[in-house]
């Protein structure tokens, strides 16, 4: 029997997403489609009832701005948020501010897809020289975490910062029994839903998540999980949401 429920939602589409570029730790704000995406994983949790006692976010623009409109959406705007470094994205090293499609047509779609899903090859490392290097220095909301900025990120090597976070806080709420909201990014919400379910190294490869759709967890009193990432919406409009989160996409947009 279920216990304990965690709700996830990675943030509605970015400004850097809609042009295909990879992000990373690049602060792009969402699109009027990011704005919408959000609203409608509102409107999914109104549908299921969904209150919260706590949220969670990282602390870039996109994901927190998504919590926001979601929280508008459910009527809870004064809910206690948590922003966290540590649920940031990864690091997209020195492929950040790339336009995917462009990658794969000159590395193949084979290297740019082991860069974005492979569990532990690191793209390669983001220099001094790099021309978003000073955009990522130099953002203030990194300064008291300045040492910490990684040159580039894994799923691996993100999930050494994300799942200590998990552990130490946002899992003692959930067993305190709060009612706890996730929302962040990609790669941060691969990182836990791996760890959760413990999905091999290999089969990760495999997990896209769609932007702006809740999943849910349960969990019995042992916090074996009893329902695993089930999704607020379903059929054609949960597959093509998915596909898009896959997708190299085509330069200019995705
Ligand atoms: O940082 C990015 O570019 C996106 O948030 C995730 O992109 P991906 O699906 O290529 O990992």
């Amino acid at each position: 029997m279920s216990k304990y429920l965690v709700v996830f939602v990675r943030h509605g589409e970015s400004e850097w997403t809609h042009k295909n570029l990879f992000c990373g730790w690049i602060d792009s704000g969402l699109t009027d489609k990011g704005r919408e995406d959000a609203k409608q994983a509102g409107v999914a949790l109104n549908s299921e009832n969904l209150k919260f006692d706590v949220a969670y976010t990282s602390i870039l623009q996109r994901a927190c701005d998504s919590l926001d409109i979601i929280l508008r959406e459910i009527k809870q705007p004064e809910l206690p948020v948590i922003q966290a470094w540590e649920l940031n994205e990864r690091h997209y090293g020195a492929l950040t501010g790339y336009n995917k499609a462009e990658m794969a047509a000159k590395y193949g779609n084979e290297q740019v897809q082991i860069w974005r899903r492979s569990f532990d090859i690191l793209p390669p490392q983001m220099e001094k020289d790099h021309s978003y290097y000073n955009e990522i220095h130099n953002n203030k909301k990194f300064m008291p975490i300045r040492d910490k900025i990684p040159q580039a990120e894994s799923l691996k090597t993100t999930m050494l910062r994300v799942i200590p976070f998990w552990n130490s806080t946002i899992l003692p709420d959930i067993k305190d029994g709060k009612r706890v909201l996730v929302v962040c990014h990609g790669t941060s919400l691969r990182g836990i839903v791996k760890h959760i379910d413990r999905i091999s190294d290999e089969a990760i490869v495999k997990v896209n998540l769609p932007t702006g759709i809740p999943f849910i967890f349960e969990f019995d009193a042992d916090f074996n999980p009893v329902v695993s990432m089930k999704f607020l919406s379903s059929g054609d409009t949960l597959k093509e949401a998915i596909a898009r989160a896959a997708s190299i996409g085509e330069a200019g947009t995705k």
